[in-house]
C-alpha cells in the first residue's frame, strides 16, 4: 500500500445545474509530496477538494483517496483526512484550548488531553492557550486551524487556500510547518494564489473553468507552456505596453517594477511584435525564462472561459 498514490482519480465531473464547475479531472499525488493546486477564482478548486474527500459526489469519474473508493468508501476517507476550509470555522468566543478539546471531543479522541497537548507545542500555540480565537492575528487564527486539522493525526491534508491575507512572515512559517509535515509522511493538496507558495510544492496542478490545463513540477510546467518572454527594461514603459498589448504574437505584457514582460507561444511572431521598439533609446531589451505568473496568465487566455453565459456548459451565474 506504501507505494500507491495518497490520490488517484479519472474524470471527475461536477455539475451545478447546467453548469460543468469541474470538467473531467484526473490526477494522482504521490504519498508525502505536497501539491499546489491553482486556478483562477471560481475554477473549482474547492469543489474538486470537496470531492476527493468524500462531501460532494461527483457526477462522474472515478477514484480512490488513502487507497478507498471516493463514492462508496467516503466515512472511511473523511476519518483520515484533515480539510481546512476556506472561512476559519472554529468558535471565537472559546479559547485556542477550548476549541482544541472541543474537537478532540468530536473525533473521540482517547488520551485527549495529552494530544492537544501535542497539537498546542506542535504549532506553537502553548503559550496561547488560554487566548479567545477571536482576538487572534489572521496568521494565529490559521496555525490555531491547522492544529485542529492535525490532531486526530489524518494521513492527508486537504487545505483550501489556507494562508489567504496573511502576513508573509506567518506565511512562511505556515509553510516551514507544512514542509515538517510532509517530511513526516503526510501528503499535502493546497490550494492558493500565490506564486511563492506554487514555488515550494512538489507538483503543481492548474485548473481554469473546471479543467486541468497542466500538472507537474513547477520547472516542468513553465518549460510544458512553451512560452517565450522577453524583458524590456527602461523609464518609458507606458508606450511600450500599450503598444504590444493584443499585438499578434504576444499573448500577454505585464509591468514588474522597472521592467516589462512580454511574452508568446511562437518566438518569431513575439520578435516581430517587439522589433519596432529595439532600437528605442532608453530602452533595453532581453531574452527572461518566464515566470510562473507568465505561464498562469498565458494558460488562462487559451483557456476557454465555458462558464460564460452562452457557452455549451456556461449557466448563468
Ligand atoms: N453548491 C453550489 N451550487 C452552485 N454552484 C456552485 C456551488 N459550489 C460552487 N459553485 C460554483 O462552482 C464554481 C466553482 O467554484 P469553486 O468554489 O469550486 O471554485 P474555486 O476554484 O475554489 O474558487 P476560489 O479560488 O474563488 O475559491 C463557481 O462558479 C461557483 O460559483
Amino acid at each position: 500500500m506504501t507505494g500507491a498514490p495518497a490520490i488517484d482519480v479519472q474524470g471527475l465531473t461536477k455539475r451545478f445545474g447546467a453548469k460543468t464547475v469541474v470538467d473531467g479531472f484526473s490526477i494522482q499525488v504521490t504519498r508525502g509530496q505536497i501539491h499546489g493546486f491553482l486556478g483562477p477564482n471560481g475554477s473549482g478548486k474547492t469543489t474538486t477538494i470537496r470531492m476527493l474527500c468524500g462531501l460532494l459526489v461527483p457526477d462522474a469519474g472515478t477514484g480512490t483517496c488513502l487507497g478507498h473508493d471516493i463514492v462508496r468508501e467516503s466515512w472511511a476517507i473523511k476519518r483520515q483526512v484533515g480539510y481546512m476550509t476556506q472561512k476559519f470555522s472554529l468558535y471565537e468566543d472559546l479559547t485556542i484550548g477550548e476549541n482544541l478539546d472541543f474537537v478532540a471531543r468530536l473525533y473521540a479522541l482517547p488520551d485527549r488531553k495529552a494530544q492537544v497537548k501535542a497539537a498546542l507545542d506542535r504549532l506553537g500555540l502553548a503559550h496561547r492557550r488560554d487566548q479567545l480565537a477571536g482576538t487572534l492575528s489572521g496568521g494565529w487564527k490559521q496555525r490555531l486551524a491547522l492544529a485542529a486539522c492535525i490532531l486526530h493525526g489524518p494521513k492527508l491534508l486537504l487545505l483550501d487556500e489556507p494562508t489567504a491575507g496573511v502576513d508573509p512572515k506567518a506565511r512562511r512559517e505556515f509553510w516551514d510547518e507544512i514542509h515538517a509535515l510532509a517530511a513526516e509522511g503526510m501528503t499535502v493538496l493546497v490550494s492558493t494564489h500565490y506564486m511563492d507558495e506554487a514555488e515550494r510544492c512538489h507538483r503543481i496542478a492548474y485548473l481554469a473553468y473546471g479543467k486541468l490545463l497542466t500538472v507537474g513540477s513547477v520547472p516542468e510546467v513553465i518549460a510544458g507552456a512553451g512560452l517565450h518572454s522577453l524583458a524590456a527594461e527602461g523609464e518609458e514603459l507606458g508606450p511600450v505596453r500599450r503598444d504590444l498589448e493584443g499585438k499578434p504574437g504576444v499573448s500577454m505584457v505585464a509591468p514588474f517594477g522597472s521592467r516589462l514582460h512580454v511574452s508568446g507561444p511562437d518566438p518569431v511572431l513575439l520578435a516581430q511584435a517587439v522589433d519596432p521598439w529595439r532600437d528605442q533609446p532608453g530602452l533595453r531589451w532581453q531574452a527572461v525564462e518566464p515566470s510562473l505568473e507568465d505561464v498562469f496568465i498565458h494558460l488562462m487566455h487559451q483557456s476557454r472561459d465555458n462558464f460564460a453565459p452562452g457557452t455549451a456548459t456556461g449557466g448563468t451565474a
